[in-house]
């Protein structure tokens, strides 16, 4: 499991360092990683000597990483330039970059254009203007120059530990920000860099190692982002014994005469995503297309038998859909069963969920639903709110509900009522299709109905990772997340990055499911 912390956690592993006197060493490491990160990325594309960097400083530590690297990169025969953004830097940092045979320019009010245009014809830009002592984001001349640049394209662009103007704790971004090909990031990853907008800006983040590791709470984490290894930890297996009612029956209300298809996937997905056997329950012409998609599923006309957990909601529209849906709503709260509310009936949700129901909206969505709940201030939240702090609000979501809340998007946040959030990020933006978000509510249908009480006893797995039981919601969500961003990612790799449907998502998933055990089971003692 990957561990994300706040600016704040990363300083306070570092300061017992700092206060007997390493932090001159600790700067020297992040430096020397940064560097190094740079010399990766230039080789893949031209040779080192004689190519030019231009580093950004700020007038902090950042600042100081950047112009150390920028030191040593002068040192291995590149052509090495600092633009200083703040009348005062890092003096020893500054003083090795001079002596190393660095050019120093001063940014000034003046001439933020003309050094954006220099910029951009350099080989790499480090942007070391800003890092986790940031408050807001760049203002005047820095800000000018970064604006500048963006929209004109730098080749190559390498942020140190953030990129400038993001909050390291919380992934919102102040405007303008210089998108990074590659996140240099010391210590510990930023929660920042692994939820959006932040991570949208952060390219690929590399984690450098400076000392500090073993001091990081890596019990309370700021955020949790599942590996293939977890996966496969946690993903459920049938055992010689099994039967189809033992491994777990998912009742699923989806689709209307209107929207059908959302039936069909979700439960296609489902069946895909390994459950026991799936009930539909639907309307006779939706379910005749369930039926020819999936033959294995069983259409309930009537009362729907017994299921160790509900889908309720994709693609549900009309009165008398959504009174099924709302049914189901009721029978899982009177037997106590885990249940996914998605989209159509989300608007069926009591005052307080158990942490076993799990809302899967969109930012669009999860708007809604908040500023439909009583303890919702006067302010009504926009999808817009949402999109630009998605971790602040998937958390007040899970507070308020007191359900297990999924946040879809290109990163998708998983928090549990407790607090802890996890977040995947595995997908390709072509996943934003239409069905995209029905097959997701099938495969975590799926692993919910396998993760039911009396049909997994999985506590220890859980345990293994460090959760709580009491989180165990929050991490099939997450698994479910992974799996399908995954299915999604093989399923465009199949066509060589192209365009995928929903139905190619959820033809992908028996073979991730499939490879990451297998992973898993080739690398566990
Ligand atoms: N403490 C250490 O020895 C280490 C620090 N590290 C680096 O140090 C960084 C943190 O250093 P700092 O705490 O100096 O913080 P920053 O380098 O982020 O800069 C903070 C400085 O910028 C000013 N500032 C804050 N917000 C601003 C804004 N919006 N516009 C303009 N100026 C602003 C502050 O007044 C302060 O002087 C980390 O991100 C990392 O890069 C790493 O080298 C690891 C070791
Ligand atoms: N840019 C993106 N990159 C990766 N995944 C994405 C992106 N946009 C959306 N997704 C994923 O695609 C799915 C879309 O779901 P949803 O919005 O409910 O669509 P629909 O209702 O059309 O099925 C979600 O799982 C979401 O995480
Ligand atoms: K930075």
């Amino acid at each position: 499991m990957i561990s994300a912390f706040t600016g704040q956690q990363i300083r306070d592993a570092e300061q017992p360092l700092l206060d007997s006197g390493e932090g001159a060493v600790l700067m020297q490491r992040a430096a020397y990683g940064l560097a190094q990160a740079v010399i990766r990325e230039l080789k893949k594309k031209r040779r080192l000597a004689g190519a030019s960097v231009t580093v950004l400083a700020g007038k902090g530590n950042n600042g100081g990483d950047g112009l150390y690297a920028a030191a040593y990169l002068a040192r291995r025969g590149m052509r090495s330039t600092a633009v200083l953004a703040a009348d005062s830097v890092h003096a020893e940092a500054l003083a090795a970059f001079r002596a190393a045979g660095g050019r120093v320019l001063q940014l000034g009010t003046s001439n933020a254009e003309e050094l954006a245009v220099l910029c951009a014809g350099e080989d790499v830009i480090i942007d070391a203007l800003l890092g986790t002592g940031a408050r807001g984001g760049l203002r005047d001349a820095p800000a000018e120059l970064i604006a500048a640049l963006q929209e004109l394209g730098p080749r190559l662009v390498v942020a140190c530990d953030v990129p400038s103007g993001l909050d390291a704790g919380t992934g919102e971004v102040h405007w303008p920000v210089l998108d990074a090909d590659v996140t240099v990031t010391f210590g510990g990853f930023k929660a920042g860099l692994l939820t959006d907008p932040g991570e949208g800006c952060a390219g690929r983040v590399e984690l450098v190692r400076i000392g500090i590791e073993s001091a990081l709470p890596e019990q309370a984490p700021e955020l949790r982002r599942l590996t293939g290894r977890d996966l496969g930890a946690l993903l459920p297996r049938p055992g010689r014994r099994s039967h189809k009612y033992s491994r777990g029956v998912l009742g699923v209300v989806a689709g209307s005469s209107r929207f059908s298809g959302a039936a069909v996937l979700g439960v296609h997905a489902a069946a895909l995503a390994g459950v026991g056997m799936v009930r539909y329950i639907g309307p006779e012409p939706a379910a005749r297309m369930v039926l020819s998609r999936t033959p294995e599923a069983l259409w309930e006309s009537g009362d729907p038998g017994r299921v160790q957990a509900w889908v309720v909601g994709p693609g549900v529209d009309g009165e008398e859909q959504l009174g099924r849906a709302g049914a189901a709503v009721e029978v899982a709260l009177g037997n106590d069963l885990p249940v996914v509310v998605d989209a159509g009936a989300l608007s069926l949700l009591p005052e307080r969920c158990p942490p076993h129901w799990i809302l899967t909206p969109h930012a669009g969505e999860l708007a809604s639903l908040l500023d439909s709940l009583p303890s919702t201030g006067e302010v009504a939240v926009t999808r817009a709110d949402v999109e630009s702090r998605p971790l602040h609000f998937v958390r007040q979501a899970a507070q308020q509900t007191g359900a297990t809340v999924l946040l879809k998007g290109a990163t998708t946040l998983v928090a549990s009522p407790s607090g802890i959030v996890f977040s995947q990020s595995e997908g390709t933006p072509w996943m934003a299709t239409a069905g995209s978000g029905d097959v997701l509510a099938g495969v975590l249908g799926a692993l919910v109905a396998q993760a039911a009480d009396g049909i997994a006893d999985d506590d220890a797995a859980y345990a293994g990772l460090g959760l709580d039981p009491a989180d165990r919601w929050a991490a099939v969500a997450a698994v479910a997340a992974s799996v399908h961003g995954r299915a999604g990612t093989v399923a465009s790799a199949a066509c060589d990055g192209g365009p995928l449907t929903a139905s190619a998502i959820a033809a992908a998933v028996p073979g991730v499911i499939g490879s990451l055990s297998a992973e898993y089971d080739r690398t566990i003692p």
